[in-house]
């Protein structure tokens, strides 16, 4: 069993740019708990009354994880930490020459002498204690074994192995680890930097030397180039190493895309596991094969359902056959031969333009080849849109449409015209609605101030599914606006077809 310690509202919080509402780290922490972790690093209460509280929150929110906070090797952090009333300590000090010469300043004999005193002041007051040798990778072996064994002296119930700066190579921290585990007698963490792109790489080779916790972070998150990804550790470790860990892995995309939209930080398309792509098929010889067995072109030790997430056919250039006709039957069109012929020309025809080639395109290129032009009422039909924006005023948009028939209208401010002109389409729909917005690409496809803006939006539902539309006019609101509504329609009408 390898235990995860989830940093992502403390070492993820610390990414450039991020902060977070003490609001917003309770509903992560929750999540966090409902993922399964068995540690939630809430913060560093000393460093700020928000901070401090919000860890104090998450410690009392009867969370079945423990709850960590992270203090310096000094008597008031670790008051901090004791008075959030978090059930684990982690205390941390630089050993490494580097660091104790040009931040703590203090010798070696005082660095030991303090983290003894941290150790044992935090194991007096009845909670865990997890002690860090920051910088441990570029601290000379020698007194990371002092300072390690002086702390499990004093009772630290772990000791953390961190790779602050990100150099290691994957051999070389199963080396060190081993080693460590070699004269350790309590669990032994590492904590991975991904500097060079090898964070995960670096956690298992830990766990292979003998490791039993990991520290990791939602969607990578953390200092500079983030800490080991908790999805792609924890599917590794399950899937590729067969290593029992308690994260409820049909959460992990959820997850991901909760931390995504709190801390505004984009999931790459292409990352493995929670990324869009993760388990997307475009090229016709792939798609052919995974809609024959999807483990012909997937992993197959890990599938979509595992982590939370869908396989999903895209069509474009690469596309063949069998993709266009498994797609049609999906959204419930039955092609002949030639039909099918004919629909794929067109596709490609797009691609070969550069295009992406969005749900709506595919649909419109189905009725015009299939003769089912209009057949479908549209559920959303647009009226009217008229917005105010300046640099005195808050951009505001009201829109009229008729929504099943029913004539609304409704008003809405955002960061911009085009943001607030799609938060008023939302409201059309109501309260309720389950549609968001997942993707918003706009290109000008001429030049000069009167370019023609493209805009290509795509929504989602809650059951995953996900359509997306363009529209393309020199006002980019009204190209905004008018994709929206398209891809609405869209999903509306895919919703019916395939509740059927
Ligand atoms: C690798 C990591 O991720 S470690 C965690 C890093 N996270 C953070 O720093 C986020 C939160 N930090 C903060 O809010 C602030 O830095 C605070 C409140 C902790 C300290 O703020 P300040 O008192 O203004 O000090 P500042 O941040 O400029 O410098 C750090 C001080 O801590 C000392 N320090 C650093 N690590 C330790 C340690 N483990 N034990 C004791 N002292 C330490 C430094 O020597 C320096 O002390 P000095 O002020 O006497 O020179
Ligand atoms: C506090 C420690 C574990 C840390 O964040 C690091 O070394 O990167």
């Amino acid at each position: 069993m390898v235990k995860i310690f989830d940093t992502t509202l403390r070492d993820g919080e610390q990414t450039p740019g991020v902060s977070l509402t003490p609001e917003e780290k309770l509903i992560i922490a929750r999540q966090l708990d409902k993922l399964g972790v068995n540690v939630i690093e809430a913060g560093f209460p000393v460093s700020s009354k928000g901070e401090f509280e919000s860890v104090r929150a998450i410690a009392n929110e009867g969370l079945t994880a423990t709850v960590c906070g992270l203090s310096r090797i000094i008597k008031n952090d670790i008051d901090r930490c004791l008075d959030a009333d978090v059930g684990m300590v982690h205390v941390f000090v630089s050993t490494s020459d580097i660091q104790i010469a040009h931040t703590i300043k203090k010798s070696r004999e005082e660095i030991v002498a303090d983290s003894i005193k941290a150790v044992e002041y935090v194991k007096d007051h009845g909670v865990l204690c997890l002690f860090s040798a920051m910088d441990a990778t570029r601290t000379p072996p020698a007194f990371l074994r002092e300072i390690f064994t002086a702390v499990e002296g004093a009772g630290a119930d772990i000791i953390n192995i961190p790779d602050t700066v990100g150099v290691m190579a994957p051999s070389a921290f199963h080396r060190l680890v081993k080693e460590v585990c070699s004269y350790m007698n309590i669990l032994v963490d590492v904590h991975c930097h991904n500097d060079f792109g090898l964070a995960v790489a670096n956690s298992l080779a830990a766990v292979e030397a003998g490791a039993r916790e990991v520290q990791v972070t939602v969607n990578g998150l953390g200092e500079r180039a983030g800490n080991a990804n908790l999805a792609e550790t924890v599917m590794s470790l399950h899937s590729i190493y067969g290593a029992k860990t308690s994260i409820r892995t049909q959460y992990l995309v959820e997850t991901a895309r909760l931390v995504e939209r709190l801390t505004e930080t984009r999931i790459p398309i292409n990352a493995p596991i929670v990324g869009d792509n993760a388990f997307s098929h475009e090229s016709g010889i792939h798609s052919h094969g995974v809609i024959e067995r999807s483990d012909t072109f997937e992993p197959g030790i890990m599938t979509p359902e595992m982590v939370g997430h869908r396989r999903r056919i895209v069509l474009g250039k690469h596309t063949g056959r069998h993709a266009v006709k498994k797609v049609l039957e999906e959204a419930g069109y039955h092609p002949t031969e030639d039909q099918l012929q004919e629909i794929l020309r067109r596709i490609k025809e797009l691609g070969d333009k550069g295009k992406q080639v969005t749900d709506a395109d595919l649909q419109t290129i189905a009725e015009v080849v299939l003769g089912e032009i209009a057949k479908g009422e549209q559920a959303l039909v647009l009226k009217e849109v008229a917005v105010m924006t300046g640099n005195t005023i808050t951009p505001t948009a009201t829109v009229r449409a008729l929504f099943r028939g029913e004539e609304k209208v409704l008003a809405n401010i955002g960061v911009g015209p085009v943001d607030a002109a799609v938060k008023a389409v939302r409201e059309i729909l109501g309260q309720d609605s389950l549609i968001r917005v997942r993707d918003f690409r706009i290109e000008a496809i001429t030049g000069g101030s009167d370019a023609l803006a493209e805009v290509v939006i795509g929504v989602e539902d809650t059951e995953g599914r996900k359509v997306s539309a363009r529209s393309a006019r020199e006002d980019i609101v009204m190209a905004s606006v008018e994709a929206l509504v398209s891809a609405i329609n869209r999903l509306l009408l895919l919703e019916e077809r395939t509740s059927k």
